[in-house]
């Protein structure tokens, strides 16, 4: 681990964490997990190893089978209704759909990343009135990923790769302590996935956000992230600087492009 990341305050803990879906499919299994206040994060794992599983335990989308998962202090699965909204507004998510809300600009978009701390329809009525200032400040966001003359366009009007960065550019925006990013790489080429995450490392350099995410190409792993948690099959396998990652003898971080 990196810079102060030692020293920060536990975020994130996971004891002995269980998700078993209603098919009797294992999606985690027992995973115990300590992740600090400004820690970069990369989750890996092959198809089906509950990594999406562990991302949805953490934003509250659905409840541990056993076992305790701790956010921000808060432990989730019995949390009341409101208070998983209020935790939830301290995080944001870039997920594999995107996110995308219909009917609003891309700057829009953006903005509601920062919104997120009221109610959905206030945050709409807002979104449509944004200030010059505002609309400085997601332009140059934008402008970094490269959508700059996207800004007034509607979201969904756009490609898969570039709704995938409108929801990058609006955790950017969002002033979130922590960062949940599910694939968010996943339909970008890959000069665009380098300057995804060197703007996500760069928040996390000057911010201390948190920043967790799963990522299929390694080799970005190994060149962003100062820590590597690897499952297979629900178990966590490794956790640990991505360079030390060996598995049956051989290095297993190899170049993914
Ligand atoms: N809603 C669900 N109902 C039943 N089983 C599920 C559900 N979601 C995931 N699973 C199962 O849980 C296991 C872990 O799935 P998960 O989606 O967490 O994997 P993943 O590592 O994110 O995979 P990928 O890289 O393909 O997205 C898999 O066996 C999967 O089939």
């Amino acid at each position: 681990m990196e810079g102060t990341a030692t020293f920060n305050p536990e975020i994130i803990r996971a004891k002995n964490l269980v998700k078993i879906y209603a098919t009797g499919v294992t999606g985690l299994n027992g995973l115990n997990l300590s992740i600090s206040r400004g820690e970069m994060v990369g989750i890996l794992g092959a198809s089906g190893s509950g990594k999406t599983t562990f991302f949805r335990l953490l934003n509250g989308s659905i409840t541990p089978t056993r076992g305790e998962l701790f956010v921000l202090g808060k432990r989730l699965g019995r949390l009341p209704y409101k208070s998983l909204q209020k935790l939830r507004s301290r995080m944001a998510l870039v997920y594999q759909n995107h996110n995308i809300i219909p009917g609003l600009t891309v700057a829009q978009n953006v903005l509601m990343g920062r919104l997120g701390k009221v109610s959905l329809l206030r945050a709409v009525r807002m979104a449509l009135l944004q200030t010059n200032k505002e609309l400085e400040d997601i332009h140059h966001v934008l402008d970094q990923l490269g959508l700059a003359d996207k800004m007034f366009h509607l979201a969904t009007d756009l490609s898969g790769g570039q709704q995938q960065r409108v929801a990058i550019a609006r955790a950017l925006f969002s002033d979130a302590e922590i960062i949940l990013a599910d694939e968010p790489i996943a339909s970008v080429d890959y000069k665009t996935a380098e300057t995804v995450l060197t703007l996500l490392k760069n928040l996390n350099r000057d911010k201390q956000t948190t920043i967790i995410m799963n990522l299929h190409q390694q080799d970005f792993a190994l060149n962003f992230c100062p820590r590597v948690v690897v499952l297979d099959k629900g178990n966590l396998v490794y956790d640990g600087p991505p360079e030390n990652w060996i598995c049956g003898g051989r290095k297993n971080i190899v170049s993914g492009k």
